[in-house]
């Protein structure tokens, strides 16, 4: 199946949630995995990937989970293509779209025809960044929508299967990139619930009537007092936005 096809599909809630494991060590990774059992989606992100290492992707694999490298990665072409030859299969794999064109391309270069490579994503702008941090420490002359959508173009343009982006740039990603240009929305916030250190946030139904393929949400879940419960909310709340 076409990932970004999806929203054509009755693809149930649970499957368009991405659950990051955002823990230090594989013991810890697992213990969530066992504890969630309902959650098919699992990231891996840059703390539990330097703190296990490629392990973790295998006991993944072992439970028949799918998975999110979520690397970022953003260096020179040369070093990215080789970060991304080395990457063994996962379903998405993050690079930054203001690695510019030459570095996308190589990234998608690095996975040739490989039957098994990611759908590669490109993180357009960081959801933990607002106007005022673009303009004023980035220097970014543009707006930051116009800006999250130049970068998720210039991605599509060099060969990048999808983008990350906030939930409030994503109908607006939907409507220019297409149906078939894969959104994924992390600054997902169920109402009343902690934003921390997410600034451009919406709510899980809200990400999903936008036109978000999949939601990354954390925190939320995994720090609510009864993770479960706070999964299954999610899961209806998505379900009843579908
Ligand atoms: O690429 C990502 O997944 C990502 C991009 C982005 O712009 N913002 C963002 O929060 N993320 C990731 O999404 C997850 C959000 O987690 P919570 O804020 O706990 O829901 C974290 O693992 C982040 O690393």
């Amino acid at each position: 199946m076409h990932m970004a096809n999806l929203r054509q599909l009755a693809v149930p809630a649970a499957d368009r949630l991405i659950v990051p494991l955002d823990v230090p060590t594989l013991d810890a990774a697992m213990g969530w995995v066992e504890r969630l059992p309902d959650v098919t989606f699992w990231k891996v992100g840059l703390e539990l990937f330097v703190g296990a290492g490629p392990r973790v992707l295998t006991e993944l694999r072992q439970r028949q989970k799918q998975i999110f490298l979520d690397l970022k990665l953003h260096d020179i072409p040369n070093t990215v293509a080789g970060a991304c030859r080395a990457v063994d299969a996962v379903e998405l794999m993050t690079v930054h779209a203001a690695g510019g064109m030459q570095m996308l391309q190589a990234a998608v270069a690095a996975f040739g025809d490989r039957g098994d490579r990611p759908r590669l994503l490109a993180v357009s702008v960081l959801t933990s960044l607002d106007a005022r941090a673009l303009a004023f420490e980035l220097r970014v002359p543009l707006e930051l929508p116009d800006y999250a959508l130049q970068m998720a173009l210039l991605a599509r343009d060099a060969g990048i299967d999808g983008a990350v982006c906030s939930p409030r740039e994503v109908a607006q990603l939907r409507e220019v990139c297409g149906k078939d240009f894969l959104l994924v929305c992390p600054g997902v916030r169920p109402r009343g619930s902690n934003i921390g250190d997410q600034r451009r946030v919406m709510t899980p139904a809200e990400a999903i009537r936008a036109g978000a393929d999949y939601l990354v949400i954390g925190r939320p879940i995994v720090a609510a007092p009864d993770p479960v419960a706070a999964w299954q909310q999610v899961c209806a709340e998505v379900d009843a936005a579908l």
